[in-house]
């Protein structure tokens, strides 16, 4: 641990009963509670950051003695439940010592340094929590990338990032073989499987093999952690590189205070592995003791999700607005949560009406939560806070949220522009590092005091922030600013509408107009055409301002979506102008 942190939770743990060991009797009982909001005051700002911090050491192995001492309640670390039925379970100790033959592995085995990069594409396996642990303790800095990645994607990310190591599964590991004499970085090759391959080193037997004996690295807060490729929603993906510190501590709050977790949580996220919510889900869980749930989940099916629901103590869940779109399509009536009471939704603009259904049929709250691959949370709906339906809450500290104008001027309340978070005089210490290898790119973020994150919103009057959409995605139609978002949450609330995405498209007088592209219900899918266009018309002209509704419609099969689920717009907009 940083001897300064390392300081700061030892003085939180002696001041819960003031035992003194030196007094001969028992060793201080650790105090959960004491223990995060250290780390939680960290984050917010209130302490400062300490020079030398690895989260496997300084947090997982702390949580590893409370839960040694009987401070933490008997709830698991890690549950894994595989798609046939199987489970793992890891308490913290287990996983510190599964981590640390993992460590090995990648130490000893690859031969990979503190600083090498490691490419890791797993799905959802309790092998990709422990190898990111692993690397954390190697100093390895880790790319995650998600497992539908084709040849050219992976031989982008590859050469882009200049891996040494890729590690992988048997379904993969065709496509890496098929692009890697082009990849002349690459160097190892682990396979997570029970069978062999030849070229690659089987990481189950290495691991069985491995010691458990490991010394931590000793990291410094600001060393590199981790790579992440962003969603590519606009355009081709940045290498986003972010330190031990920005996620290891800047997650504390959002876990917390967002996500709603405690030690004696059970916290599924139904994220892939390969996308940054995955890491935001890591480190928003551990860093306050709860167990991370993992359901194999081969693919997203709204049934299998509420039975796991139904089956497991699941207590807190988080999903892209995508999924709760599907869920809210299932009669939630039919399934019985037993431990759910905390429900949250980020990644995507959650329509109000998914909210609303939730809430009704669940009898729960979905908490929206916004950020980027850059940052950690920008702006939620804390637990305990009001809701504004449709609103992604307010500022979350330590970032100063701001909206202005393209020279970074601070615009007033109620105006539309950009998302920017502050970064003089003080650059929040929860923050990327840059975008690797593209410093034009890294200063074009910043315009004066801020850092833009390319979305259009506005504040209200009590500092909630109201998503309009990407840069790119507003539409301007005869100099009318419409924000796609608010389209399609009035589509939402039709019941002929599965999902929407609302670009702009060519038209010779007003320049541009509002084009919806819909998928219908299944119920609605032989229905008239041109008598649904009208009705889905009128119905937006009724829910909102007029001038917005979509003077196009278009009726598809399905939307173009990334890799994380997510809706891309770009594409449809590009195919509208010819692009
Ligand atoms: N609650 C939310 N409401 C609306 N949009 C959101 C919300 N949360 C996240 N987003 C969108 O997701 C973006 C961050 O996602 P991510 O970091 O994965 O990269 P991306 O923008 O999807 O990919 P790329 O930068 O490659 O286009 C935000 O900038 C925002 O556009």
């Amino acid at each position: 641990m940083g001897l300064w942190l390392r300081g700061v939770v030892l003085r939180a743990l002696r001041s819960s009963r003031g035992f003194c060991a030196s007094h001969g009797r028992l060793p201080p009982p650790p105090v959960p509670q004491k223990v995060v909001s250290t780390w939680e005051a960290i984050n917010q700002g209130r302490q400062p950051v300490p020079e030398y911090f690895n989260f496997a050491h300084d947090v997982l192995d702390t949580w590893s003695q409370i839960e040694k001492a009987g401070h933490r309640p008997p709830n698991p670390a890690f549950w894994w439940v595989g798609a046939t039925g199987a489970e793992v379970k890891w308490s913290f100790e287990e996983l510190g010592k599964q981590s640390r033959k993992a460590a090995n592995v990648l130490g000893d085995a690859c031969g990979l340094q503190p600083g090498d990069r490691m490419m890791l594409v797993l799905p959802r396996l309790p092998e990709w929590w422990l190898i990111s642990v692993a690397s954390m303790r190697t100093g390895v800095v880790v790319i995650p990338g998600v497992s539908q990645l084709t040849e050219k994607d992976l031989k982008y990310r590859l050469q882009a990032s200049r891996a040494k190591c890729i590690i992988t599964d048997d379904s993969l590991a065709p496509r890496v073989e098929a692009i890697s004499t082009d990849c002349p970085s690459l160097q190892t090759k682990l396979l997570v499987s029970d069978s062999s391959r030849p070229g690659w080193m089987n990481f189950r037997a290495l691991l069985r093999e491995a010691s458990a004996e490991h010394s931590c690295l000793r990291t410094q807060s600001r060393d590199s952690l981790a790579i992440y490729f962003t969603s590519g929603t606009t355009g081709a993906p940045k290498m986003v590189e972010h330190s031990q510190c920005s996620y290891g501590l800047g997650f504390v709050t959002c876990g917390r205070q967002w996500v709603a977790l405690t030690e004696s949580d059970i916290f599924w996220n139904t994220t892939d592995t390969g996308w940054v919510k995955a890491a935001w889900t890591l480190f928003s869980a551990w860093s306050n003791g709860a167990c991370i749930f993992v359901h194999e989940l081969p693919r997203v099916d709204a049934k299998v999700i509420l039975n796991t629901l139904s089956t497991f103590p699941i207590t807190n869940l988080c999903c892209v607005a995508t999924v709760y779109r599907l869920l809210v399509q299932e009669d939630l009536t039919r399934y019985k949560f037993q431990s759910l009471r905390h429900c949250s939704s980020g990644g995507e603009a959650l329509n109000p009406d998914v909210r609303e259904k939730w809430k009704l049929q669940t009898g729960l709250e979905l908490l929206e939560g916004y950020g980027q691959s850059e940052t950690v949370l920008i702006c939620a709906n804390l637990k305990g806070t009001p809701i504004k339906s449709g609103s992604m809450g307010k500022a979350v500290p330590p970032y100063d949220v701001q909206i202005v104008d393209d020279e970074g001027n601070i615009l007033p309340r109620g105006e539309e522009g950009n998302i920017g978070v502050r970064v003089r005089p003080i650059r929040p210490f929860c923050f990327f590092n840059h975008y690797l290898d593209n410093p034009e790119k890294t200063a074009a973020t910043e315009k004066g005091d801020f850092y833009i994150t390319g979305d259009r919103a506005y504040m209200d009057e009590d500092g909630y922030f109201w998503f309009m959409g990407r840069n790119d995605d507003v539409i301007n139609s005869s100099s009318y600013r419409i924000g796609p978002v608010e389209v399609e949450s009035a589509l939402a609330e039709h019941p002929a509408v599965l999902e929407s995405a609302v670009v702009s498209s060519p038209d010779p007088i007003r320049g541009e107009v509002v084009k919806a592209f819909i998928v219908l219900s299944p119920e609605y899918s032989s229905h008239d055409p041109e008598a649904l266009t009208r009705e889905l018309q009128d119905h937006v002209k009724r829910v909102t301002a007029p001038y917005k509704y979509p003077r196009k419609v278009a009726f598809v099969s399905e939307l173009p979506k990334t890799v994380s689920g997510k809706i891309q717009r770009s594409k449809l907009r590009n195919q509208e102008w010819g692009r």
